[in-house]
Parts: C-alpha cells; sequence; structure tokens
C-alpha cells in the first residue's frame, strides 16, 4: 500500500445479529484529504468509521490505517487516529480545562493545553463546565479532544448537528484549519453543504453498501441531472431548434417560457445559437445542479435530510 493512503477499506462487512450493517464497502482516504461519508439513517456509516479505527470488530474485510491494522496493532493505530465522542460522552459539570487536560494526560505527544484552548476560541471558557457550554463551543471542545494526540487522522461524526449558521461556518473553519495543519480528517455528515464545502471526497451510503464516490463535483455531474436553463421569448418569437444542440439532454416550449436540461457545455453553444438567432436579450435562469440533487437521485427522496 502507498505510503499516502491514510486509511483503506476493502470489502468491509459487519451484521448485527442477522441483519447487515455494512456489506461489502470499500473506501480509500488518501493523506491529507478531506473525505465525507454520507448517507441516511442507518446506512452503515458510523459502523464503517467505528471498525476503521478499530472499535468495532468486522466480520469479514481488511482495514488499514496508515498501513496498520487496527484489530491486531490497536495501540499503534490509536496514537495516530483522533475521534469525536458524541457529546453525552462527557460528564456535564467536567469543566472545560479539565477535560481537555484528562485528554492531554493519555496522549503520548499532547498538544500544549493553553494554545490549543487559544484555537478553539475557548480560552475564557476554561473554567466553565461542559454542560454550561453553548453548541458550538461543546463542538469546539469535542473537536479539540479529538486533536489533543496530534493524530494524522480524526473522525469527525455529525459535528455540526444542533449548530447554528455561524457556529457551523466556524466549526467549518476550523476543520479546514485542520487539514491545513497536515491532519486527514474523515467526516460523516448529514448536511451537503456541509460535504460540498469540506470535502475533497465523498462516498455515499446506502443499506449497507457504497452507491458512489468520487468528488463532489464529480457526483454533481453524474447524479445531479444536469444544469436547467430557463427563459422567456416574446409569443411571435422564431425559436430556434435547441434540442439538437450538443449536450442538451431536453428542450420544451410552454407558452412564451421555455426550459432547458443539459450536461457538460451546452451553455456556450446555447448562447451563441440565441444570438444568432437575435435572441441575445432574453434573461436566462441558470440552475446548477447541487450535491443534495445529486444524493437525493441516489438515495431516493424519503431518505435526505
Ligand atoms: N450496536 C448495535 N446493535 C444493533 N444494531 C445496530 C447497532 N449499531 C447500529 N446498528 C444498526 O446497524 C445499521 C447501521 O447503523 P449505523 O449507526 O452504522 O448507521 P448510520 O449510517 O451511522 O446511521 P445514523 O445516520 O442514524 O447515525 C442500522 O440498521 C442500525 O440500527
Amino acid at each position: 500500500m502507498g505510503v499516502d493512503v491514510a486509511l483503506r477499506i476493502e470489502n468491509l462487512r459487519k451484521s448485527y445479529g442477522s441483519a447487515p450493517a455494512v456489506d461489502g464497502v470499500d473506501l480509500t482516504v488518501e493523506q491529507g484529504q478531506i473525505v465525507g461519508v454520507l448517507g441516511p439513517n442507518g446506512s452503515g456509516k458510523t459502523t464503517t468509521v467505528e471498525c476503521a479505527y478499530g472499535l468495532r470488530r468486522p466480520d469479514s474485510g481488511r482495514i488499514r490505517v496508515f498501513g496498520l491494522n487496527p484489530l491486531s496493532e490497536p495501540g499503534r493505530v490509536a496514537r495516530l487516529v483522533g475521534t469525536q465522542l458524541q457529546d453525552s460522552a462527557l460528564p456535564d459539570r467536567i469543566r472545560v480545562g479539565e477535560a481537555l487536560h484528562l485528554f492531554a494526560a493519555l496522549a503520548r505527544s499532547p498538544v500544549d493545553e493553553r494554545q490549543e484552548l487559544e484555537r478553539w476560541g475557548l480560552a475564557a471558557r476554561r473554567r466553565a463546565s461542559f454542560g454550561s457550554l453553548s453548541g458550538g463551543q461543546r463542538q469546539r471542545l469535542l473537536v479539540a479532544l479529538a486533536l489533543v494526540g496530534r493524530p494524522r487522522l480524526v473522525f469527525l461524526d455529525e459535528m455540526t448537528t444542533g449548530l447554528d449558521p455561524n457556529a457551523r461556518r466556524e466549526v467549518w473553519d476550523l476543520v479546514e484549519q485542520v487539514r491545513r495543519g497536515g491532519t486527514t480528517v474523515v467526516l460523516v455528515t448529514h448536511f451537503m453543504d456541509e460535504a460540498f464545502r469540506l470535502c475533497d471526497r465523498v462516498a455515499v451510503l446506502k443499506d449497507g453498501h457504497k452507491v458512489a464516490d468520487g468528488t463532489p463535483g464529480e457526483l454533481i455531474d453524474r447524479y445531479g441531472g444536469g444544469t436547467t436553463v430557463r427563459f422567456s421569448v416574446p409569443p411571435q418569437a422564431e425559436v430556434p431548434r435547441l434540442a439538437e444542440l450538443p449536450g442538451v439532454l431536453t428542450a420544451e416550449r410552454v407558452d412564451g417560457r421555455i426550459e432547458i436540461r443539459g450536461r457538460g457545455p451546452f451553455l456556450v453553444s446555447l448562447g451563441h445559437t440565441l444570438a444568432v438567432a437575435h435572441l441575445d436579450d432574453v434573461e436566462l435562469d441558470v440552475r446548477r445542479p447541487s450535491l443534495e440533487d445529486a444524493y437525493v437521485q441516489l438515495v431516493g427522496p424519503e431518505a435526505s435530510r
């Protein structure tokens, strides 16, 4: 395995009783990337990442973390990996500084506690109890705890759930900062805007299977359904045939309103064709598909949030 791979999962299977939670998942995370794991509730995201860092024993499959097997070398893997706790995992009465100190005491080469509190904007809250923190402060503390041992790979699971838009953006900036510091990030999330903003690659799980894997742009191109352009023309206008332009999938005219759906660089030929037909003053309303469109296409509308 190449040295530039942080995590490689091959054909992972894990059942609870007779029900398969993860059924043949492959995932490769290159060093320095932020990789998102997306999927509806119960699709196997948490089980996959818990197997990856050795918290759960797979039924079968192969997992390597920087080339190490988490089952046979749990101690070495634990030193390379950080995981974000769920916020229920910390007692409400523990103080911010105490929690960080406790985690630092367990790490072989911990970060400087004071600097870490500054970095995460928690210095003024050092003596505050965990239970008194705002949602954003809690998440920042949980991420700080995951990073206290200077991991080379960190797993962040639903880190912005319950945060307001400003707090989410703050956490996103911090995740980018973590990656700039050289740590590889695996991000489990339900939020498509978060995955689009942060992830170099995303894997989409459904019913324990990986149904797609690629950059957000690739998934949008492949599954997003294409770009839609709408415009109005005067009722008597002669509109050239647009359905045959390269890249156009569908073209419909309903009264004076035209809707074109296409893929690839069809906008240039559309614009050119309209200009030649003296329709260059129409106002084009262009809607590009989002990662959410691709996701809904992949997992079905009832599964999206
Ligand atoms: N400890 C467990 N015992 C029994 N079944 C479990 C256990 N943990 C998970 N499952 C089941 O395994 C399946 C996959 O769960 P998992 O938590 O991995 O999915 P997820 O994609 O992380 O879901 P969510 O988005 O809700 O966190 C689900 O059907 C879930 O009910």
